[in-house]
């Protein structure tokens, strides 16, 4: 595999176990948001080549299901394995490509190789039941592939990405066309190499580059049974409108404006640190980053003064350097939108405490953003009810248990919340009536692969995780057989024409 010392020039796009010419001509730039440098010219795909390679999915879906389950489960521990021996060149690729600092690039290669070995065990457990329903007949069910999973991928954590919706969808049984992120293409491709050689029929894993378009003519794709979807409520929206066209399974990972609640019996040392890490961690991209920060009156003044003072220390430069806590915003895009919602807060009247310009000293090409920390936010403020999806943290202080639950629940999304409390009994009340997919107590973006995870609301609909996963990457058969001839017949037996 080629390690990124010398810089790509054209990247193709992954198309039946290799990189192939593709149809479209068109190329868009890989950027690196570090310094403005152009690292790669990928493929700009088209429909005949989303069509291409979804022919080569299906093809390959049929070899796959036709292996014995063990040797299913061989090429995914040896994928596995290959993530986790390439885990620093496929980290520095996304650094280079998104900006995530390289330390914590480089681990989600060894927690991505962690969650392929889960699914390579789930593979022989695609069971279904035998059901007692009728006597002398026999009723069970089966478990089959969907046969090709639409994975349309985001750009704040691509390994992981990749590696969390690749591993369920063949470990099921099916093939997948996977379109990453415009924004972070390199990794996806070099992730389905690895799994070419670790044994994978040809095509059954294509990578597709290119923008929404291409996504969309994948969404579309009559061929293709599920798609599996993480990035922006619109977004999420047109997909789960394409998809109903041709009655596919969608699993749709959409945003969030998780509440992190703080109440003033907690442990505020670790809730302070909690609270720092969950918004500025990958610069703020992440879709379950506890953005607004609800804190209990009683504390409030000191609480956020020591929040301040924690998101000054954070150091910000290049993600290449072990130093660094948070590189720059993953594109241009995303530079533009958050500093557009650093204006909107000021306009709104809320108070810029800490950070909410470009660190002194950063790359003057560099895309970054200083930790932001916004007091003075109210409810109604765009900036407590919209994601911006940046180091921008909103707080909101409230007086009780009531007003935290109301705060919390008052916006579209519900994909997850954390709070902070010693009081057991509190903290179980407020899990039950808070509207999130996910509830952390006492901690934060704690995931397991054997875990659910999943929005309610606006944040979307199934689980990439666990048996949330099974159920978006296959269908149920039933079958129901009269063994015995002197079993009852049903009702149109009695019908003697
Ligand atoms: N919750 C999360 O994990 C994420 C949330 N977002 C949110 O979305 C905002 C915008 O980011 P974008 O990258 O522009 O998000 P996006 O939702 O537009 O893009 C995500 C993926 O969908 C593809 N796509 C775009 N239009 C499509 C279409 N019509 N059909 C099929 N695929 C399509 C893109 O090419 C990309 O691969 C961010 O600022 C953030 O608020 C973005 C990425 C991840």
């Amino acid at each position: 595999m080629a390690t990124y010392t010398e810089t790509p020039v054209r990247e193709l796009p992954f198309i039946a176990g290799a990189p192939r010419e593709p149809h479209s001509t068109t190329t868009f730039e890989a950027v690196n948001p570090a310094n403005g440098e152009v690292i790669a010219h990928v493929a700009d795909c088209d429909a005949v080549d989303i069509d291409r390679a979804v022919q080569a999915s299906v093809a390959a879906q049929r070899e796959w299901m036709s292996w014995d389950a063990g040797r299913r489960v061989g090429v995914l521990l040896r994928f596995a394995d290959a993530v986790e021996r390439h885990r620093d060149v496929l980290g520095e690729t996304d650094t280079r490509n998104m900006g995530r600092v390289l330390r914590e690039a480089q681990g989600d290669g060894a927690a991505s190789a962690r969650l392929i070995r889960y699914w390579a065990g789930q593979v022989d457990r695609m069971t279904g039941h035998q059901i007692p329903a009728n006597p002398g007949h026999l009723s069970y069910t089966t478990r089959e592939p969907l046969g090709v999973i639409g994975v349309i991928m985001p750009w704040n954590g691509p390994v992981g990405s990749f590696c969390s919706r690749v591993a369920p969808a063949i470990a099921c049984g099916n093939a997948a066309v996977v379109k990453p992120s415009e924004m972070s293409p390199l990794s996806a491709l070099r992730l389905a190499a690895l799994l070419s050689e670790a044994g994978a029929p040809e095509g059954l894993v294509n990578v597709v580059t290119g923008g929404g378009a291409t996504g969309a003519a994948l969404a579309e794709h009559p061929g293709v049974g599920g798609v599996t979807f993480t990035g922006s409520v619109p977004t999420g929206r047109r997909i789960a409108h394409a998809a109903a066209e041709t009655f596919k399974k969608t699993v749709l990972e959409l945003g969030g404006k998780s509440p992190n609640i703080v109440f003033e019996d907690a442990d505020l040392d670790a809730a302070g640190r909690g609270a720092v890490w969950g918004v500025f961690n990958n610069a703020g991209q992440v879709c379950v980053a506890g953005t607004r920060l609800l804190v209990q009156r009683s504390i409030a003044p000191a609480f956020i003064e020591q929040l301040a003072r924690r998101a000054e220390r954070i150091r910000v430069g290049d993600p290449m350097d072990a130093k660094t806590h948070m590189g720059p915003l993953a594109s241009r895009q995303q530079f533009e939108r958050v500093s557009h919602y650093l204006q909107i807060a000021r306009d709104e009247g809320a108070r810029v405490l800490s950070g909410g310009g470009r660190p002194q000293g950063a790359h003057s090409d560099g895309l970054f953003v200083e930790p932001t920390v916004l007091t003075e936010v109210s409810q109604s403020m765009r900036v407590a009810r919209e994601e911006i999806f940046g180091p921008v943290l909103s707080v909101i202080v409230f007086e009780d248990e009531e007003e935290a639950v109301s705060l919390a629940n008052d916006v579209e999304y519900g994909l997850s919340a954390n709070i902070w409390t010693r009081d057991l009994g509190r903290m179980h009340r407020m899990a039950e009536r808070i509207q999130a997919g996910t509830v952390w107590g006492n901690t934060m973006r704690l995931h397991h692969p054997t875990l659910w995870f999943g929005g309610i609301k606006a944040s979307g609909q199934g689980s990439a995780y666990a048996e949330g996963a099974i159920e978006g990457a296959t269908r149920v058969r039933r079958v129901t057989i009269r063994f015995d001839e002197t079993a009852p017949m049903p009702a149109w037996n009695d019908l003697n024409v």
